[in-house]
């Protein structure tokens, strides 16, 4: 977490949100997934909407979701969080309430924002089930938030966020967090553990969710070069690999969607795996150090489609869990909430901003989308 490199701008924010009174509640921002096979289609609507994702694309990732009964594990492993984090807050004496809400499926955060406001809140702490920087990973959260106040100003006459009767600040970016990396490092010993011993270590490989190498170039403040959300996850990567003491490590994507002649970060995970075992390698363990919880792309892509592919090759492979219920993930967020919970906490803080707005000038804007 950087402060703005001289001679950037920092976007201007309004002056009612930077007066330094407390916030009064917590919204659980996240993705969102169906909760039954009828909230498939609707819901790959949500989040492909002016996006150019090919329709097969779509059938075939209905598909995943309707293997598992059309049920994305999401909803429910973010309310698991949520419930120990309302744990966490009452353990440190804070009596804010936590909310959740989503950008693509119910509870939407349109509505959860609504409830807020008329439950009294007026000074909202956000915290993203992202880590990261990027067009995806940040400011997307952004513009959920802005969406949501955009629609409370129609619901509520006299909510309106210019006059600072309603401020959403975004908690910062925390992929480089100790307690992020730390979580990581023990869930990778446990997955090399289910394995047992072997006569070969097993290769350590890290994956994040893929986006259009122009997203990715997009990514990060307009000085500073582009590659943001790349960086991120492979210094997040290292610094796993560096606690565990492994030198020898990959670092790759995984379920990349859009038209084939888009150019999206590689390489994929499954073509990954050939390559390793063409190189001798017999022996695997991977990390979805893209991702907070245990959800579909998780237990799809890496549990069924990449698992295939190892038993295919003939290579041993374990999945390590991903950080959402490690006690010290939970007790980072709570950290992150008594940091900010007074109004004082660290404005400058990559990804942190008010009312839908990003940490910097022109950062990690939307990259032209293909037009179909
Ligand atoms: C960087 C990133 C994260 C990590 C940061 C974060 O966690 O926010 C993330 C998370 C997630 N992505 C998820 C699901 C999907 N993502 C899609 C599509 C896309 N993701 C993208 C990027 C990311 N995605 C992009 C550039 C697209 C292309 C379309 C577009 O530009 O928007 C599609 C459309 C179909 C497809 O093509 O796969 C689905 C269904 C779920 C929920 C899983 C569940 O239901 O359990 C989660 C947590
Ligand atoms: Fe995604």
């Amino acid at each position: 977490m950087s402060s703005p490199a001289p001679g950037d701008t920092t976007t201007p924010v309004d002056p009612a949100p930077l007066v330094s009174a407390p916030f009064d509640a917590v919204l659980f921002l996240s993705f969102g997934g169906p909760d039954g096979p009828d909230d498939v289609m609707p819901f790959l609507e949500n989040v492909t909407r002016g996006r150019g994702i090919p329709r097969e694309r779509l059938e075939s990732v209905a598909e995943h979701y309707l293997h598992f009964g059309g049920v994305s594990p999401i909803n429910r492993l973010n309310l698991e969080m949520i419930d120990a984090l309302r744990d966490e807050l009452g353990r440190r004496g804070m009596d804010l309430p936590v909310y959740f809400g989503n950008r693509n499926w119910h509870p939407m955060v349109e509505d959860t924002l609504a409830e807020m406001y008329t439950a009294g809140h007026r000074r909202i702490l956000v915290f993203p089930t992202s880590a990261w920087g990027g067009y995806s990973g940040c400011r997307q959260y952004h513009e959920d938030i802005d969406r949501a106040l955009t629609a409370l100003a129609g619901r509520e006459p006299g909510s309106g966020r210019s006059d600072g009767a309603v401020v959403l600040r975004k908690l910062p970016q925390y992929w480089s967090h100790p307690a992020f990396v730390a979580a990581g490092a023990d869930a990778v010993r446990r997955a090399m553990d289910t394995l047992g011993p072997g006569d070969e270590t097993p290769r350590l490989v890290f994956t994040a969710h893929s986006v259009p190498s122009s997203a990715d170039a997009a990514s990060g403040p307009a000085t500073d070069g582009g590659g943001l959300y790349s960086r991120q996850v492979m210094a997040a990567s290292r610094a796993v690999a560096d606690e565990l003491g492994v030198t020898d490590f990959d670092q790759v994507w995984q379920s990349r969607s859009g038209p084939p002649q888009i150019p999206w970060l590689e390489p994929d995970i499954c073509d990954h795996l050939e390559s390793l075992a063409a190189e001798g390698v017999r022996r695997v363990v991977v990390y979805p150090v893209g991702f907070i919880s245990d959800h579909l792309e998780v237990i799809w892509d890496l549990d069924n489609e990449a698992a295939e592919v190892a038993e295919r090759l003939g290579m041993d492979y374990a999945r390590a869990d991903t950080v959402g219920p490690d006690p010290r993930f939970i007790s980072m967020i709570g950290d992150f909430v008594e940091a900010y919970a007074g109004g004082n906490g660290d404005l400058a803080a990559m990804g942190c901003g008010d009312n839908g707005r990003t940490c910097r000038d022109r950062c990690c804007v939307p990259a032209a989308r293909p037009r179909k």
